[in-house]
């Protein structure tokens, strides 16, 4: 198990870290999502033993993982951290970039076990080529297979999904929730984008200016955030005053100027509803995302799979006041 305790970090007056602390259990996924310079790449840093924390403590399986400060070589043996830059080396195939993590090992393992991590990362096909032959998501899931070769406890990895398209995103997401299944790795990773860390993350932690400023489960993250930041880093999000509640047909007894969080997909379509006219309207495959205007301070962003909305339409919607979430300032 990984316990993070009151972590900080300083670079002169800027505080990149501020008293971090988490648990990550094996087999499990913690996803940390932030926008840039919220601390990402310093906690993982700090976490995998290559960075030194001013206070705090990162341990492992109960024992102390020390900072670079503590030992001759930085880095701890059951801990392996994944760059966004994925530092293969260029000279060698993607096989044998897999297989370096196994060189103490006896050949016949290598071979078996390097066939196994070529199977579950799904680069058979290309193991023979080199680093600059495959594309930039065979080229991560090399850096995963790699770090993941010898067993490590604990697999953290740095934006796993950032440089990708679709598809290969797909395969690492599959990727990673395989990985923890079948290995019990337990797995880190840090991101700013939470829609592939919501689908696999056990755990969700936000990010704000080095802050933890909530950690639970992702739907809890999603549905209860505690603030708009941490609505806003989960998904698309209408965060409104509670003064503009009753243009939405809501009563309400808080504050004026409270916030209240109201995710798209809550809102519906219904003829007996409040109106509404549609400023923008985008198709987005599987759905279309609407703007709708409620009145001249209330712009609402919701989902529909209708097919005969147009822009400058008068439509009808309704929410439902069990749907609003009120955020913390
Ligand atoms: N070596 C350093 N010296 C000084 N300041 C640093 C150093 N490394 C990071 N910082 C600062 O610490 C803060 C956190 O940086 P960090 O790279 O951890 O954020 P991040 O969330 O990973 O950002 P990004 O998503 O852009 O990579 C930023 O303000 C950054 O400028």
């Amino acid at each position: 198990m990984l316990e993070a305790t009151t972590i900080t970090k300083n670079y002169g007056s800027l505080t990149a870290v501020h008293r971090v602390s988490l648990r990550l259990e094996p087999g499990q996924i913690l996803a940390l999502v932030g926008a840039s310079g919220s601390g990402k790449s310093t906690l993982l840093s700090i976490l995998a033993g290559l960075t030194d924390a001013d206070s705090g403590e990162v341990r492992l399986n109960g024992s102390r993982v020390p900072g670079p400060a503590e030992v001759l070589v930085p880095g701890h043996a059951d801990i392996r951290l994944v760059h966004q830059e994925y530092q293969l080396m260029p000279n060698v195939s993607v096989r044998e970039n897999i297989a370096y993590a196994l060189r103490f090992f006896e050949t016949n393992y290598r071979t078996y076990r390097v066939d196994e991590l070529l199977r579950l990362c799904r680069l058979t096909e290309v193991q023979d080529r080199l680093p600059r032959q495959v594309s930039g998501g065979e080229k991560q899931r090399t850096a995963i297979a790699r770090a993941i070769a010898d067993k490590p406890a604990l697999l953290l990895l740095d934006e796993p999904f950032s440089h990708l398209d679709l598809p290969n995103r797909l395969l690492v997401r599959d990727l990673l929730f395989d990985l923890v299944r079948h290995e019990k790795t337990s797995c880190l990773f840090v991101t700013h984008d939470a829609s592939d860390a919501l689908s696999i993350a056990s755990t969700l932690g936000i990010l704000r200016d080095g802050r933890l400023i909530q950690l639970d489960d992702p739907k809890a993250v999603y549905r209860q955030p505690n603030t708009a930041y941490a609505a806003r880093m989960t998904g698309p999000v209408n965060v409104i005053k509670a003064k503009h509640l009753p243009a939405l047909g809501v009563t309400t007894s808080d504050n004026p100027d409270s916030l209240l969080c109201l995710r798209p997909e809550q809102i519906q379509l219904d003829e007996t509803g409040v109106p509404g006219t549609i400023r923008a309207l985008f198709f987005k495959g599987s759905h279309y995302e609407i703007e709708v205007d409620i009145s001249r301070y209330v712009c609402l962003r919701m989902l529909s799979t209708r097919d005969y909305l147009g822009v400058g339409q008068q439509i009808q919607i309704r929410v439902a006041a069990e749907s609003l979430w009120k955020l913390q300032r």
